[in-house]
């Protein structure tokens, strides 16, 4: 069973006249790492204020855990790492996580565990202007961790991070998750959700446009098809395997089915007289998909069957 620690129920903010976050209604459930996804300036950071209480809904509503934003269960259960950590330059790593830790009254053992757990246990004594930007970021993940909250939520957890970087908190997020913590993270780096997401909410211009698993986003594989004559080929691919499950895609078609059936679409190409010059396994990258959904316009291809415009 499937159990929602983060539900939202039309959750608007607005601006004067702008409205930054337009009726997004969207769950995050226990045990998943969720990609929230969406270009600059779409909306994520003002939702996330919403769902820890910094910034108070216009309407809709959020709970966390069953309970509103700002309330000391939530609280208590939720790590938050917003919009770049907050730290005294001149103290340590572990100092800095003291001061938190003694505000919160977590027992001592606190400090050391998530100095731990991100990996900076022998960098704790450094001052933390002598930081790596990475380094920093993981003090940010290693404060929200205190106490052991159920539920991170991480605003751009590798932005401004070199792919070394990247790549080490993409991990430490894994870990995390592995390790039973459910995680929410904002992104517009397609290929960090892609792979480290059990489950996207993309959202363009405040409005959220889709949430569902990566693996559905992404309409599954399908097969490339260069093939001479190209309409011809579609016109027997269709006839073999029906209509709707071929599209153009630049010079090639794109063949909506299994890639099992490779042999099958080659047999009946080369059988209707047609020259075959590649036959090949296609996956969309999430790229190919929210380029499609959020610009109207995609690198890729978007087939009517595969398209991915649904909230589930
Ligand atoms: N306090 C504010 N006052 C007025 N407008 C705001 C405020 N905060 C955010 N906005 C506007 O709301 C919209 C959404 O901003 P938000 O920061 O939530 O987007 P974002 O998806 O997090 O973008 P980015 O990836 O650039 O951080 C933007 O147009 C932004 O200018």
């Amino acid at each position: 069973m499937t159990s929602d620690i983060v539900v939202t129920d039309k959750l608007t903010k607005r601006y004067g006249e702008h409205t930054a976050v337009d009726a997004v209604s969207l769950t995050v459930r226990a045990g998943e790492v969720y990609g929230f996804l969406g270009p600059n300036g779409a909306g994520k950071t003002t939702t996330l204020r919403m769902l820890t209480g910094l910034v108070r809904p216009t309407s809709g509503t959020a709970t966390l855990f069953g309970c509103t934003p700002g309330d000391s269960t939530v609280a208590a259960r939720t790590g938050v790492l917003i919009e770049g950590p907050g730290f005294f330059p001149y103290l340590s790593g572990r100092d800095n996580l003291r001061v938190l830790s003694r505000y919160r009254r977590l027992p001592d053992d606190a400090v050391q565990s998530a100095l731990h757990r991100v990996g900076l246990r022998d960098r704790g004594h450094d001052r933390f202007r002598t930081y790596s930007l990475g380094m920093k970021q993981r003090l940010g993940v290693a404060a929200a961790l205190l106490g052991e909250p159920d539920l991170l939520i991480l605003d751009e957890p590798t932005n401004g991070l070199d792919p070394a970087g990247m790549a080490e908190m993409r991990e430490l997020i894994v870990e995390l998750a592995n390790s039973g913590h459910s995680v929410m993270l904002s992104s517009h780096m397609l290929s960090e959700v892609q792979e480290i997401c059990d489950r996207v909410g993309v959202i363009s211009r405040g409005e959220l446009i889709a949430q569902s698993t990566v693996a559905e986003l992404r309409g599954g594989t399908s097969l490339l098809v260069r093939a001479d004559p190209r309409e011809r080929a579609a016109t027997v691919l269709e006839e073999l395997l029906g209509r709707g499950v071929v599209d153009t895609v630049g010079d090639a078609l794109a063949v909506a089915v299994s890639p099992e059936l490779a042999p099958k679409v080659a047999r009946v190409l080369v059988d209707a007289g047609i020259d075959l010059h590649e036959l090949s396994r296609r996956e969309r990258s999430l790229e190919d998909v929210f380029f499609a959904m959020t610009s109207g316009s995609s690198p890729g291809d978007r087939t009517a069957s595969n398209d991915p415009r649904r909230v589930s």
